[in-house]
């Protein structure tokens, strides 16, 4: 037996509600080591907050791939740990694993089948970048990019991402350069992000969507209109966007952040102007799912990690301490107080 700790659902904020750190709770509790067959001792190092997590705080997610969070039981998501110790046959001590489902906890026993095996020279020793810039979400932006972006090596296109600074949008931002767009324009919630995005990851330009006529400034940065919008926050920043669109051109529908703490189906309705927009113009607006393409994650990943050892991506993390940071860590991700992925360290 050990002592852990573990972090459970408290309350739901509701369907119409920000979420707030008291919506989690931490307590004490007990794990028997004991292996039985198949099963590994693993003990956390890394838990990711992601805006997904917003739905499964509700009774009734919404989108049929998540399911809710249970009152009082623990909670789960992306999470990096090491082996302590085995009795499955692909696992052994000091091996490095993930999984989508990780419990909130310092510790667990879980069943090998649902680990992934991670090679740490992947990201140098990086072990946090497994979940994000060589992880999901990176694989969410070089997907999302190469599956809906139609983006044409020479044709000077023009990119914007909104959600630019955040985990997903400041990879998706540097693959459009990589890939060959002319114009890659961010937009973010501060003008500390825009000049991260400018000046260490290579955006053209950044709007601070807080200040100013983001319209207007958004112009200016995109003279010759808009070919690809990798969207991610959704509302009246996308129509903003969408308004600047040229005809045949396309939005990379990723997420629409903006939205969930709406009670509103996914994807979000539009508004009738934007719907008119889309259409007038001839622009495609397909939703897109990392997780409807997983034959291509390792592949994706391979490359993902040839770009960071290379310096040809740079990764941004916020890290916070500690297992009972995790609530506080994830509502500050919602409101935009993470620069790239917003990552929590569990032990070392
Ligand atoms: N389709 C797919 O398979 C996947 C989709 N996603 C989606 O990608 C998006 C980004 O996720 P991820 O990179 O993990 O998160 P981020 O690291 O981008 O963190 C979320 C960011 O959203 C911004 N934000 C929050 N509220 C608003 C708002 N009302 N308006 C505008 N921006 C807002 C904040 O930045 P700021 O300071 O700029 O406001 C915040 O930092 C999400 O919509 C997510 O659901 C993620 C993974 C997979
Ligand atoms: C309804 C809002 C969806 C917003 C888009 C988004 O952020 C999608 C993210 C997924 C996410 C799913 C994660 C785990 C699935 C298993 C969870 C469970 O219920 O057990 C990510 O990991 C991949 C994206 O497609």
């Amino acid at each position: 037996m050990s002592r852990i700790l573990r972090v459970v659902l408290n309350s739901r904020p509701g369907k119409n509600g920000e979420p707030v750190p008291e919506n989690f709770r931490v307590e004490e509790s007990t794990l028997t080591t004991d292996l039985k067959p198949g099963e590994v001792l693993v003990r956390t190092l890394y838990l990711s907050v992601d805006p997904y997590m917003r739905c499964r705080m509700n009774e009734d997610t919404g989108a049929d791939y998540l399911s809710p969070w249970v009152l009082s039981e623990c909670v789960d998501g992306g999470g990096v740990g090491v082996v302590e110790s085995s009795r499955h046959d692909a696992f052994s001590k000091g091996d490095t694993v993930t999984s989508f489902n990780w419990r909130w906890q310092t510790c667990d026993v879980v069943d090998g089948s649902r680990l992934q095996k991670l090679d740490p020279d992947l990201v140098n020793g990086h072990l946090s970048y497994f979940l994000g810039a060589v992880g999901m979400p990176g694989l969410t932006a070089l997907l999302g990019v190469r599956e809906k972006g139609h983006l044409k090596p020479g044709a000077n296109q023009t990119m914007v991402i909104s959600g630019a600074a955040g985990a997903c949008g400041s990879v998706a931002g540097q693959i459009g350069k990589l890939d060959g767009c002319g114009r890659v324009v961010g937009i973010c919630g501060s003008e500390e992000k825009c000049r991260v995005l400018v000046s260490e990851l290579g955006f053209s330009s950044a709007v601070n969507y807080r200040k100013g006529d983001v319209s207007a400034a958004l112009r200016e940065s995109c003279p010759d209109g808009v070919d690809v919008y990798f969207d991610n926050v959704g509302g009246a920043i996308s129509d903003t966007v969408i308004a600047q669109m040229n005809k045949d051109s396309h939005v990379i529908l990723c997420g629409q952040i903006s939205q969930y703490n709406k009670d509103v189906a996914y994807p979000p309705p539009l508004s009738t102007e934007t719907q008119e927009l889309l259409h007038s113009k001839n622009i495609t607006r397909e939703r897109f799912m990392v997780l409807s393409y997983m034959e291509k994650h390792e592949a994706g990943l391979l490359q993902l990690s040839q770009w960071v050892k290379a310096g040809q991506i740079k990764v941004l993390e916020t890290i916070v301490n500690g297992i009972e940071n995790m609530g506080g860590a994830f509502c500050s991700m919602m409101t935009g107080g993470n620069i790239g992925k917003q990552i929590v360290k569990i032990s070392d």
